[in-house]
């Protein structure tokens, strides 16, 4: 990855790409501590945008407020507005199972059910009542396994349990529950953290190419993985949205100085 170069150049035009997600003035607390402050920012349709920063800036929990995954915690509370196309996600009459049917969520650790591996994909549709009979169960079924790049893997025996599949098998098997849902963003939250190098490269490529279907936000730790991944860069540093943009621009040409330190490794 190039080292950061200058700090005054231009910023890049405008963006024209549709907005999927727009964050306007997104705080949030756990309890008295304050996490995150007056977040502003766009999440560009049928893009990967990742969300980078050092330990603790406010990253996961940005991305969690995305589909009400902090309504979890008890002590959280998030003022400002998320809209999600047009609605805005924390209007009282939004149905929140619903609404993580829209937005799914992979999670930095592989958690299938205990389950077997058609029931791991085939349990969210079930419930969100996508299929209505065996044989459209099996469609949705092969074709997420198929998407996520595993069926190949698993076809022969979609009865065995998920867990007992390798990691970065399991995690392409979250992927697959994921999507059978048919969401229009796929949040991920550091989803190759806990995978070796081969089964992270296989993650990445499949991002690229759920891309083409999906709207993707990540979160990682991994500045090459963001660079790798995502066409668009968000660096938050102790809960502010310091800078974000074209990815490339980010690596090469960041506006902020802070921005530069922690890509060149003097923060983080
Ligand atoms: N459930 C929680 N209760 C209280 N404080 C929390 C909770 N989750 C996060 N925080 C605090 O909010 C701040 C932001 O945390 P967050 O996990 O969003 O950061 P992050 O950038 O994702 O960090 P990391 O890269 O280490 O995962 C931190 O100070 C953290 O201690």
């Amino acid at each position: 990855m190039s080292e950061a170069m200058t700090l005054d150049t231009a910023p890049a035009p405008a963006s024209t790409v549709p907005v999927k997600i727009r964050g306007k003035d997104v705080s949030v607390f756990y309890g008295e501590k304050q996490a995150l402050f007056d977040v502003n920012l766009d999440i560009e349709r049928n893009r990967v945008t990742s969300l980078i920063g050092p330990s603790g800036c406010g990253k996961s929990t940005f991305l969690r407020c995305l589909n009400r995954m902090n309504d979890t915690i008890d002590s959280c509370r998030v003022t400002g507005e998320i809209l999600l196309d047009s609605d805005d996600i924390y209007d009282r009459n939004i149905d929140v199972v619903e609404l993580r049917a829209r937005v799914g969520m992979v999670f930095q650790k592989p958690n299938p059910f205990p389950k077997s591996i058609y029931e791991n994909v085939a349990y969210g549709p079930r419930i969100h009542g996508l299929a209505r009979t065996k044989a459209e169960m099996d469609e949705v079924v092969v074709s997420s396994l198929r998407r996520a790049g595993l069926f190949e893997e698993v076809k022969d025996r979609l009865d065995s349990p998920g867990t007992g599949l390798s990691g970065g098998q399991q995690q392409r098997l979250c992927i697959a529950r994921a999507i059978a849902t048919k969401p229009e963003v796929l949040l991920m939250d550091e989803p190759c953290s806990a995978l070796d190098p081969i089964a992270t490269a296989i993650i990445e490529e499949l991002i690229d190419e759920l891309r083409e279907n999906f709207t993707i936000v990540i979160v990682t730790h991994s500045m090459q993985q963001a660079a790798r991944v995502s066409q668009k860069t968000a660096f938050f540093h102790l809960g502010k949205l310091i800078e974000e943009g074209v990815t490339e621009e980010i690596f090469t040409n960041p506006v902020n100085k802070k921005t530069q330190d922690y890509i060149t490794g003097r923060i983080g």
